[in-house]
This record gives C-alpha cells, structure tokens and sequence, in this order.
C-alpha cells in the first residue's frame, strides 16, 4: 500500500462535489490531523491538477492524461468516483505503483432503485400503458408478478447484494452467481460460482446483470447464451453495456425469443439514434443514470472520508482494486463491512 509520509499532501477532486461536501473532506483532514491542501478541479482543470496531485478522487472518464500523470511520478493514490474500473485502468496505471480504489458498492443503493424501476415497468407493462396513455386509449392486459418468479443475479457484489434486500420481501426466488461465491445472505437461495451460469438460464424469469466489465464478461452475453433464457424472460443491465452482445439482444427481442429487457447501459454511450433498440415495443432504456442519483454525491463523500482515514493512518483501504482482476477482492470489498466503515 501507499505510505501517508507525504508532508502537505494535495488532494485533488473531480467530482460535482457542493460546498458542504468539500467541507465534510476538509473536516475529515482536520480530525485526523492531516494538512492537505485540497482542491476540486472541475473537468477543465483536471490534467493541470492531476500532474501535482498526490491524490485523487474522481471518475477516470474525463480526459486524464494517464501516461503523463503516471510518468511524473508523484500521484499515489486514485480513489474512483465509479463502481465500474473499466475507464480506469488503463495499461500505465496497471503497471504502476498507484494504489487504486473503487467505489464499489457505494451506489448500491441509487443502482437497486433504478433496477427497482426498470424490473417493475417491464413486469408491470408500463411501455405498453405509456403508449396507449398517449393515445388516450383504455388497453387492458394481463401484467406479471414478481412474486413466485425465479430471478438471477449476476455479480454478487455490492450491488448485487442491496438489490437482493430490496427484491427480497417481493417473495420471489434469488439466485446469484459471482467469480468469489462466499459470504451468502439468507436472500438468495443459492450463491452460485460463475461456471453455474449456464445451467441456471433456462430455469429464470428474470435475470439482473450487476457485475463489472472485464475480459471475462464483455460480450459474455452472445446470441446463444441469451437463447438460454426462456422466451418469457426478462433481461436487466445495470452494469455494463459490453456485457450483452447488443446486436444478439435486439434479434431475440424483436423475435419474441426474448420478452423484454431494461437498460440503463449499452455497449456505446450515448445510445445512436439510429439504434433499434429505441423502437422495440419491450424494452426500456434509461441513459446510465442508475447510480446519477442526487444522493451519490454524499455517499461518495462518506466512503473518500473513510478510505483517506484509512490511508493516514495506514490502515488498508476498502475497496482496493486488484488491477488485474479489475474490481476489489471480496476481503477488500466495501460491502464486507456494514457502512464500509
Ligand atoms: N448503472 C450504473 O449507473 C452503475 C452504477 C454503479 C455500478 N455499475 C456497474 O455495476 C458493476 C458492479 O458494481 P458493484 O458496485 O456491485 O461492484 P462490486 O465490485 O462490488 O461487485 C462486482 C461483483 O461481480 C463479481 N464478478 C466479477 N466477474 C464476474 C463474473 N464473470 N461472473 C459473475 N460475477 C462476477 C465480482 O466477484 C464482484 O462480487 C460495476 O463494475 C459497474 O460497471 C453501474
Ligand atoms: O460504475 C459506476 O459507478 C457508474 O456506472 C458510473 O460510472
């Protein structure tokens, strides 16, 4: 791990941090007697910063010149503003000493409520209602219950898990597979490895996409592992576009192999207007806002003021990036520890 022997650290910031959450960081130096010299850089800003920065906490998506920051040799420490590292990790980060931290975990709950939303819109028929509301027609269907429905979650982390507790009371059965099948809550039903995907496919009604983009995940779902699922089931991405092969997503919608999907990722963002995937009467689509949620601002905030404590007093940090796995090992997993504290 990084030391704390910096004498006046500087802290740099990229994310929309207000006045009360710089506050709240400032506070958090003061109580553990550290003097930093902190700075929000805003995105014009942020190659200038983070050239001097011993520091950093934001997201790896506005354009950091890795390969300079890197070279210069000075920064010690990234603490991602996002769950996903797939924008952070580039090659000279990996390679370097550059301790890194994710915030795993710590959008759990903004991230479960979108799923919440997308899951009960599609179950509820609510594409099919908002069409005819428009059309001031009166068009009654059957709907769909979450109760009794067999649903799978992929990726069993932070994420993975809040979104269990909160489907949990809806009486539906749990399933979840993840690389590091440990720790299982009474939730789920079963914690299954990552190998026992194929197997659970065909036995779902829903299936929830919480894990992160890796080499082992992007394009995991290709056309004949969505043609796993029964055609009455319903799909969910909240993690990752380049998870779904989306070209095999929209052929097994708009064929009924497949009864509908929400996203709230896709594999390019923004989504091309000339994607057909706008079109298809079974699907929703929301623009990655699932962890955009006004309160992620303060929940990021608390999880940088626990990790900078652990940091100066050279405790390890929650959260650390395996680099080459490209998310925490579950023992450094935010989620492990009621509050992250
Ligand atoms: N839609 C959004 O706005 C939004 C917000 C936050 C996170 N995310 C995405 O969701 C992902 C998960 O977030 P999190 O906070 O739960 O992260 P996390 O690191 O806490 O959890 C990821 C879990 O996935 C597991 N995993 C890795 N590879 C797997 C595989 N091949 N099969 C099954 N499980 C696997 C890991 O072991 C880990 O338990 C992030 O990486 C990010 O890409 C999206
Ligand atoms: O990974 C995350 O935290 C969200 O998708 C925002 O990038």
């Amino acid at each position: 791990m990084a030391t704390s022997s910096i004498t006046r650290p500087r802290i740099v910031l990229c994310y929309p941090v207000e006045s009360r959450h710089f506050a709240r960081i400032e506070q958090q130096l003061s109580d553990i007697g550290i003097d930093a010299e902190l700075i929000d850089a805003g995105q014009q800003h942020i190659a200038d910063e983070l050239l001097q920065a011993d520091i950093y906490c934001g997201h790896a998506k506005v354009p950091v010149p890795w390969p300079e920051v890197v070279a210069q040799g000075r920064l010690q420490w990234i603490q991602s503003s996002a769950a996903g590292m797939d924008h952070c990790l580039t090659p000279e980060v990996v390679a370097s000493d550059i301790v890194v931290t994710s915030a795993s975990g710590v959008l759990a709950d903004q991230v479960a409520e979108q799923t919440f939303a997308l899951l009960f819109g599609l179950l509820r028929s609510l594409p099919v209602f908002f069409r005819a509301q428009q059309a001031h027609e009166f068009v009654r269907l059957p709907t769909r219950d979450l109760h009794r429905a067999r649903v799978g979650i992929v990726g069993f982390g932070g994420n993975g898990r809040r979104l269990a507790e909160v489907l949990a009371p809806f009486r539906c059965e749990l399933i979840a597979t993840d690389l590091f099948p440990h720790d299982k809550p009474e939730t789920v039903s079963q914690l299954l490895p990552a190998e026992a995907l194929d197997g659970l496919l065909p036995t779902l009604d829903v299936l929830i996409l919480t894990a992160p983009l890796t080499d082992q995940t992007c394009g995991m779902f290709d056309a004949d592992r969505l043609a796993r699922l029964p055609s009455h089931a319903l799909l969910i991405n909240v993690a990752r576009g380049a998870i779904v092969q989306e070209k095999a997503l929209v052929e097994a919608l708009a064929a009924g192999r497949l009864a509908g999907a929400g996203v709230d990722v896709t594999e390019i963002e923004p989504l091309d207007p000339a994607s057909p995937l706008w079109d298809l009467p079974n699907v929703i689509i929301t623009p990655h806002v699932g962890g955009q949620a006004a309160t992620r601002i303060d929940d990021m905030t608390e999880f940088f003021c626990t990790n900078l404590r652990r940091f100066f007093s050279r405790q390890p940090l929650r959260n650390l990036v395996d680099k080459t796995l490209g998310f925490p090992r579950p023992e450094d997993a935010a989620w492990r520890i009621p509050g992250g504290q």
